[in-house]
């Protein structure tokens, strides 16, 4: 699904990490692990086309990510990614429903009536009902809900996780593990950038970074 060969990404002196090789197939979910700074989200903002490496290779089915051009950019982010961000990444003023909406692909909807619905997304997430809600009045861990079930309507086949867990008490961080792992089952590869242990423990291989080499 996704292979990186030779990835080097640099800040000036400072190399965060250098000739980094790794695999992710359908159906693997990957944790990112290292050191505060190691370099996990840019590392994932790099797989995520919203930053670019120093050197080497993103390949997704055979082709280098990181030469596409503008077009072939928004078509990967519109059929391949998926992204659960700490920051949730939701339209604030809108409802839950609204935030759900901009999801749904048109043409895949149409194509394949197999995806989830927008309640049984939410119902999946425990926001059954909960569809007329104002996204900035529902707590920390119910816009992350929020956040996942976007993920589920919309059917990635590859999201990117940052600490997805990291405001989550046990009960949600099993929720959302549990929801990751039934989107990779669907043949989805997850890749998650992340500090907690439990996380880790859930996952079926893990990529460590060491810490950043600086110039002498
Ligand atoms: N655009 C940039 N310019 C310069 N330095 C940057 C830039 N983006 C990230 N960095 C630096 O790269 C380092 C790695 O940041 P990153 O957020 O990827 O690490 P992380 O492993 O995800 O950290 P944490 O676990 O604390 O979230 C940090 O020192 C950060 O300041």
């Amino acid at each position: 699904m996704i292979d990186v060969e030779g990835l080097s990404k640099s800040f000036g002196e400072r190399t965060l990490w250098r000739d980094i090789s790794l695999t992710v197939g359908r159906g693997e979910m990957l944790a990112l692990t290292g050191p505060s700074g190691s370099g996990k989200s840019t590392l994932l903002n790099c797989l995520g086309l919203l930053d670019r490496p120093s050197a080497g290779a993103i390949r997704h089915e055979g082709k280098d990510i990181t030469r596409f051009g503008r077009r072939e950019v928004r078509l990967f982010r519109r059929d391949v990614l998926g992204y659960l961000f700490q920051g949730y990444a939701l339209i604030e003023n809108a409802t839950v429903e609204e935030n759900l909406e901009v999801a749904v692909k048109p043409r895949r909807a149409l194509r394949d009536k197999a995806g989830a619905s927008l309640a049984e997304a939410l119902q999946r997430v425990g926001l059954a009902g909960r569809h007329k809600e104002t996204v900035h009045r529902l707590s920390g861990g119910e816009q992350q809900r929020v956040a996942l079930a976007r993920l589920i309507v919309q059917q990635p086949t590859l999201v990117l996780a940052d600490e997805p867990t990291a405001a989550l008490d046990r009960d949600n961080t099993a929720m959302v593990l549990d929801s990751l792992r039934e989107m990779s089952r669907a043949g989805c590869a997850v890749v998650i950038a992340t500090h907690d242990d439990i996380v880790r423990d859930a996952c079926d291989n893990v990529f460590a970074l060491g810490t950043p080499l600086v110039a002498q």
